[in-house]
């Protein structure tokens, strides 16, 4: 019987091993190239016939677009759109990334630019990208992605806010760090979403992510259920420009970044102010965002050419002012590459810069969705920063993918949504191969419950050797 039941307890453990080193074989191979391009993506190449043939209402030399307008829109009329709303269920992430595409804007309708964006819903959007052969047979490159969320250009900021930052409030009050980025080319409305609609000029801060977040974190302070906590709500706002912290709560005093030997990040000196309500926050979001490094673009009369770092902190009323719970909320610089920005020295300097951060960010977002032990934090001052909300149980991020829908922008929509999608690659693929080896340990374990009640019953019968 004993031989027996070893024999038992060795199938069950190779099984297990099996599982594991399958585990760790598909991590390995997450790192191909090719293996993102496989199954969330399809690409189709649409080319009516019938368009060939079709006269041109409006000759092709003047409206040379016209033809594509017309192909998306007989495209258009084939696809089954559920937009998002307010009724549809919020999902738990770890990761969350999605996608909000805004409105054409005057200047793109004067311009009369085509939409080549549609949003889908159910996290799908499709990019229809002109593209003419070499006998200039026009078509369209139709590309599919996918993510968590897709807004389309109907979303108000509150819907945005719902799926994206508000599930992060929680987890802050439950010890975590949560972080939110917008990420996109610059026009594209990252400061939009997170400071709050523009009219004109004038910013409506109440209406952006940032107050939005902050009044759940007063609701939750205030709430039964988070009130032994005793902890209070700080703030403070920085910008990190050309790799260098900027206070924008101090005069935009530079600040340095330091690593402590338990490699704890400090941004030493950073004003962090006590805030009692939302309308404090409200106040300190308009004061910095006033300070903002920004300046002219081609595609954005007032560009914001640095990372802007919000960070909501609840800390313990206790002696040592314990950290709780850290909300990061990021506005990120465009994401657009020189040709598109100027090309003077500082500017390039700028872009450059931009750029080394943003793939040092998407790095780590991958490390943190692949469960790896190594983040690679110190590439960029910006990850370095938000170190800890890369590492640890409690870390959630979210990611929104900012795209412009006009032709002209085209190129720098697909930029930004390869990117996206590089992000939720790597997550999904976890979240599906758990799902697949939790599926498998439970068929070990099933087995492993069955033998136990095979053990049982010999036991019951007077066999004890097992
Ligand atoms: N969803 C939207 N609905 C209506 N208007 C929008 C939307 N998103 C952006 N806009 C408008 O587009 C313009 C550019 O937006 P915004 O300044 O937010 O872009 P950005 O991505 O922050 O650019 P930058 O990186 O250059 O700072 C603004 O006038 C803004 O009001």
């Amino acid at each position: 019987m004993r031989a027996d039941g070893e024999l038992m307890s060795l199938v069950v453990f190779q099984m297990i091993e099996k599982v594991y080193l399958k585990l760790s074989a598909r991590r390995k191979s997450m790192a191909h190239p090719e293996v993102g391009k496989s199954n969330k993506r399809m690409s189709s190449v649409m080319k009516p016939p019938e368009f060939q043939a079709k006269k041109n209402k409006l000759g092709e030399a003047s409206q040379p677009n016209n033809k594509f307008y017309e192909m998306i829109q007989e495209f258009r009329e084939t696809l089954e759109i559920n937009p998002l709303s307010a009724a549809d269920l919020v999902e738990p992430h770890r990761i969350c990334v999605c996608v909000r595409k805004r409105p054409l804007n005057k200047q793109e309708i004067a311009k009369k630019e085509i939409d080549v964006v549609s949003v889908t819903g159910g996290g799908e959007l499709l990019v229809h990208e002109p593209k003419q052969k070499v006998d200039l047979t026009k078509y369209l490159d139709n590309q599919l992605f996918r993510f968590d969320y897709s807004f389309d250009e109907t979303s108000t900021n509150d819907l945005v806010y719902r799926f994206t930052a508000k599930p992060l409030v929680q987890s802050i009050f439950e010890g975590g760090m949560a972080t939110c980025f917008a990420y996109g080319q610059t026009g594209s409305g990252k400061t939009h979403t997170m400071g709050g609609d523009f009219h004109g000029r004038q910013q409506n801060t109440n209406s952006g992510i940032y107050a939005l977040a902050a009044k759940d974190v007063f609701t939750h302070q205030s709430h039964r259920r988070y009130a032994h906590l005793d902890v209070s709500v700080y703030v403070s706002f920085f910008e990190i420009y050309n790799g260098k912290v900027f206070d924008l709560l101090n005069k935009k005093s530079k600040l340095r970044v330091l690593e402590d030997d338990r490699q704890q990040v400090q941004v030493v000196g950073l004003k962090e102010v006590c805030v009692e309500n939302a309308e404090d926050v409200v106040r300190i979001v308009q004061a910095g965002s006033a300070c903002r490094t920004s300046s002219q673009t081609l595609a954005n009369a007032n560009s914001s050419r640095s990372h802007a770092i919000l960070q909501i902190v609840l800390r313990c009323n206790d002696r040592a002012s314990t950290l709780h719970g850290k909300f990061s909320l990021v506005d990120l610089a465009g994401n657009e590459r020189g040709t598109n920005v100027g090309n003077d020295r500082n500017t390039l300097v700028e872009t450059c810069e931009i750029n080394r951060s943003l793939l040092a960010l998407k790095e780590c977002i991958r490390s943190l969705g692949m469960n790896s032990e190594h983040i690679p934090f110190r590439m960029s001052t910006l990850t370095k920063v938000l170190r800890d909300s890369f590492i640890g149980e409690n870390s959630k991020t979210c990611m929104i993918a900012m795209v412009a829908p006009g032709m002209a922008s085209c190129e720098y929509t697909m930029n930004t949504l390869r990117y996206a999608d590089s992000v939720y690659d790597a997550v999904t693929q976890v979240a599906e191969l758990e799902e697949k080896v939790y599926g498998e340990l439970k068929v070990v374990f099933t087995k492993l419950s069955s033998f136990k009640k095979f053990q049982a019953i010999f036991a019951f019968r007077g066999f004890t050797s097992f």
